[in-house]
């Protein structure tokens, strides 16, 4: 067979360059193609319509005689036009295309497609995948431009392109085709737009990615690893208005009407224009109207005049002062008398669309809901607002030692507290969780675990089995499921972590393997896996920071970035002072549970003296 690369797409999506120049990980992607290709088949060919040199060039520099092959039509008509020119010159029986953008093209393409071919006596075999839709749920993709055909459905195919078809398997209808099923659905990822490119150039390189195993690394570099890393679910969905209380919007929320509709009072007093105020005395203005909230304005008050007005009721047009009642010198039955002075010129108006202005933004996309926000939200008339998906996170414990509440406790047993840790952060994230249970160190038991947790999550988070000592299948399971970094961070307590990506089934999960001790994984949850659950759910993770001097010294090493637990209070000098919560063993939850902050030691930092300033995490608004 021939292996043919469509590379002669307009890379529309790219801005227009030349996808298969474009470089990764050191080279071209058409060179990664082609070298995957290349031992697959009996001849190359590339399909490109400009820059024809450069791909010339990457044949040779694969040691390859692949010749370039332009459209036989003229105007980038899209793959089938290359297909159409490489059955026409391909001098085997049959026709194997690859694009150009998919740099992960599986090993065993052209055997499995061409072994199907024979066996269903087919036309045309072509890949498909497993995967995940926006919601989730599985569906069978196929993939109509990893296809292997016979070159006598060349008339077909003519045919097709005769009447005008451009679809890659819109002629499928006209020729015998079978279906062959790829497990890995990552192999057949293309890339598409130029983030896409860096994505993958991150992403999937251990070296590239830091999802290096046994990498040792910085807390913030582990950070930033996961961040750029992980990308924010796509599904939205429209929420009655309550419901969308602690979600992310997933739009801008722009403002359909001003709010205030109309200028109108501060207060309840008389409305008048400053240009009446005498400078020198008391002025007197007769009470030509009285103006109540909620009822249209169509008052006209004359020159010398004012208006009896209560707080929200529409101010006269020509009329830009309110003088509160408890301010006027007098007040009779028609008139009230300002003493010189007594108010400033454009006092106590509030101005329509003040608050709120017709068709400006008035909360922006990422943003988690508030009460503040909900009232503000009504305040437009709004009953839905779009918010993102929740996401679904499944977690379990490992460790032949623990127990379930409700288990007997055998001697060298412990019960399981993470999975309830877990819980709590992640309902607190508001995130729908799916608890697992605790999985003993069983190879197969944590294979099966993670499959299942993997097809039916954005995320898995599992505690345990990630450390030194640690049973190394673990390790090798996450492994061989995708693509995991096994950290030793600079950092204390949680210095073991899993990182990466798992895929089952065609459903991908991002994995964050914490480490077993109780107050390492709650760290370890707190500064890592919530950023990126955070960046996930289509927002940025904050937390509240506060200095406050130590009250006590403590000790420090510098190059390991310290996550101590605090309580912070005002001290009698009235400043903020933080004590640290007794042992920092990371097995010690009670003192995890009696804190109110985290004392954060950055990595430079040695020891610290008692009345020094340290940086402090509030509970409040983290946990
Ligand atoms: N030789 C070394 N030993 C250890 C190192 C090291 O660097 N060299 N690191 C230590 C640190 S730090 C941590 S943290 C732990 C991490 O170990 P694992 O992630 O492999 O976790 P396990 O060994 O399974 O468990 C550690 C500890 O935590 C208890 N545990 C585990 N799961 C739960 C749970 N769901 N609920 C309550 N308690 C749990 C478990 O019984 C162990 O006592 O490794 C150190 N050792
Ligand atoms: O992760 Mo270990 O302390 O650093 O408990
Ligand atoms: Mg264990």
């Amino acid at each position: 067979m021939t292996g043919m690369i469509l590379a002669g797409g307009r890379g529309t999506r790219m801005g227009r360059v030349d996808k298969g120049l474009q470089p990764f990980r050191g080279g071209p992607l058409a060179a990664h193609v082609l070298q995957r290709l290349a031992p697959q088949v009996a001849d190359v060919a590339i399909n490109a319509n400009r820059n024809h040199a450069a791909y010339a060039s990457i044949a040779v520099a694969a040691n390859s005689d692949a010749p370039v092959w332009q459209d036989d039509l003229q105007g980038f008509e899209g793959p089938l036009a290359g297909l159409q020119t490489g059955l026409r010159r391909c001098e085997t029986d049959w026709l194997l295309t690859v694009p150009c953008d998919s740099p992960f093209v599986p090993d065993d393409l052209a055997s499995r497609l061409a072994e199907a071919l024979l066996r269903d006596d087919a036309d045309l075999a072509v890949a498909v995948t497993m995967d995940a839709d926006e919601s989730g749920d599985a569906y069978r993709r196929v993939h109509p431009v990893f296809a292997l055909m016979k070159k006598s459905v060349l008339p077909k195919l003519d045919a097709y392109m005769e009447s005008g078809g451009r679809r890659m398997d819109g002629w499928y209808g006209a020729i015998k085709v079978t279906e062959v099923l790829f497990q890995d659905a990552g192999a057949f990822r293309n890339i598409n737009t130029l983030t896409d490119l860096k994505d993958m150039e991150k992403l999937s390189e251990p070296a590239a990615t830091g999802f290096d195993r046994k990498a040792s690394l910085s807390a913030a570099e582990a950070q930033r690893i996961i961040r750029d890393a992980i990308t924010p679910v796509t599904a939205v969905e429209k929420v009655a208005l309550r419901q969308a209380l602690e979600r992310v919007l997933a739009s801008d929320i722009i403002s359909p009407i001003d709010v205030p509709a109309h200028d109108n009072s501060a207060m309840d007093g008389y409305a008048f224009s400053s240009a009446d105020l005498l400078a020198d005395g008391p002025t007197t203005l007769r009470v030509a109207a009285t103006v109540l909230a909620g009822r249209p304005s169509g008052v006209h008050i004359p020159a010398g005049q004012c208006a009896r007005i209560m707080t929200g009721g529409v101010m006269p047009d020509g009329l830009d002062t309110v003088l509160p009642q408890e301010l006027a010198a007098a007040i009779s039955a028609d008139s009230v008398t300002i003493a010189p002075r007594s108010i400033t010129p454009g006092a106590n108006r509030r101005f329509k669309g003040e608050d709120l202005a017709s068709g400006k933004p008035a909360l922006h996309e990422g943003k988690i809901v508030t009460p503040a926000d909900l009232g503000l939200l009504a305040s437009l008339g709004l009953a839905e607002v779009p918010v993102r998906r929740r996401l679904r996170v499944a977690f379990f414990s490992t460790g032949d030692e623990l127990r379930s509440i409700g288990e007997t406790l055998e001697p060298g047993c412990i019960y399981d507290s993470n999975r309830y840790t877990l819980y709590g952060m992640l309902t607190r994230l508001g995130c729908d969780v799916i608890d697992m249970g605790a999985v003993r160190d069983d190879p197969a038991a944590l294979e099966e675990a993670l499959r299942t947790a993997c097809t039916s999550a954005d995320a898995v988070i599992t505690s345990g089995g990630v450390s030194a000592g640690a049973a190394d299948y673990i390790k090798s399971i996450m492994a061989e499921l995708g693509d995991v970094g096994f950290w030793n961070l600079d950092m204390r307590p949680g210095r073991p972590m899993a990182f990466g990506r798992i895929a089952s089934e065609g459903r991908q999960s991002w994995l964050f393997g914490l480490p077993g001790n109780p107050v390492a994984a709650m760290v370890a949850f707190y500064f890592f896996v919530r950023p990126g659950l955070m960046k996930m759910m289509g927002t940025t993770a904050s937390h509240f920071t506060v200095r406050a001097r130590s009250a006590v010294a403590l000790r420090k090493k510098p190059g390991r970035t310290e996550y101590q637990r605090g309580i912070i209070y005002i001290a009698p000098n009235g400043e903020r002072e933080v004590r640290i919560t007794g042992s920092q063993g990371s097995g010690i939850l009670r003192s995890m549970s009696e804190a109110n902050c985290m004392v954060i030691l950055p990595h430079e930092q040695g020891d610290v003296a008692a009345g020094e300033l340290v940086e402090v995490v509030m509970f409040e608004g983290l946990i």
